[in-house]
């Protein structure tokens, strides 16, 4: 009757030699980068067999067995990879869409933060209304927010952004160098919901603003900036900072020393 622990070992060395089988079959877990310095402290490390080699834990039968939404998870990064580099047809001036480069960084620029942050600001110091203020000063604070959300987001998950990308960026700080989720699609998304909630716009404005939020979002794949997940992922949340926005709305009445500030 073989043991558990020597079956597990004639699966490791099955697939050793098949790549697909290496982030299973390793100790270090999938998608850490194999080193020689790595491998000499594996095989340096005390095993409980008769070979030098660490412990396996008990956690590696289930790396051998993953779950159907590991699979669903790696199949969708993958998927997800492929098509961002497919669809980064501006990525640089030589690609499939080169010319249009120029015309997506406008769009880059139209969903950056500064513009935003500088247009509210200076609104809010303009506005000579307690109406347009309240509304001004609510956009300043969802910025705000916007910018903290995703510094943190991107900060914990800290995916890189795809390799196709070129880094000439309007302006970033130093978690932009992280993708995930897109700050522009965060903010284009917010700002459309908070737009069409708080400005009276005609109709066809109206589906201006919201083909903008949704361009903003297409046109980071397509400068290469980022994967399409990061992208959906960013609307979804920008969806929902408004609602987060919403609920804490600062008002005269809530928050009457801010506004106090502002008034003339
Ligand atoms: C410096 C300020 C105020 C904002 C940075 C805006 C910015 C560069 C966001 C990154 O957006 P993506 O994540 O979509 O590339």
């Amino acid at each position: 009757m073989p043991s558990p622990r020597g079956s597990r070992e004639r699966r490791a060395a099955a697939g050793a030699g098949r790549p697909e089988f290496l982030s299973l079959v390793s100790p270090r877990g999938p998608g850490i980068p194999d080193s020689p310095s790595r491998r000499r402290e594996v095989s340096a490390a005390p095993g409980p067999g008769p070979g030098p080699g660490p412990p396996l834990p008990e956690e590696d039968c289930m790396k051998l067995n993953p779950s159907f939404t590991g699979i669903a998870l790696r199949s969708l990064l993958a998927i997800d990879l492929w098509a961002s580099k497919r669809l980064g047809v501006c990525a640089r001036e030589g690609s499939a869409w080169g010319s249009a480069r120029p015309l997506m960084k406008v769009i880059e620029v139209s969903g950056h933060g500064i513009p935003w942050l500088l247009g509210t600001a200076y609104g809010l110091c303009r506005s000579d209304s307690s109406a347009g203020r309240e509304v001004l000063l609510n956009l300043l604070f969802a910025l705000l927010l916007d910018l903290v959300l995703v510094a943190v987001v991107k900060g914990l998950v800290r995916r890189r952004r795809p390799t196709h990308n070129k880094m000439d960026m309007f302006v970033t700080v130093s978690v932009d160098k992280y993708s995930f989720p897109s700050g522009h699609a965060t903010r284009a998304a917010m700002v459309c919901r908070f737009v069409l909630h708080h400005l009276v716009l005609a109709i066809p404005l109206r589906v201006l603003v919201v083909l903008w939020a949704v361009i903003v979002g297409i046109s980071r794949v397509m400068l290469g900036r980022h994967n399409v997940t990061d992208v959906a992922f960013g609307l979804i949340m920008g969806y929902m900072q408004y609602s987060v926005v919403e609920y804490f709305w600062l008002s005269p009445l809530s928050a009457p020393t801010l506004f106090a500030l502002w008034s003339h």
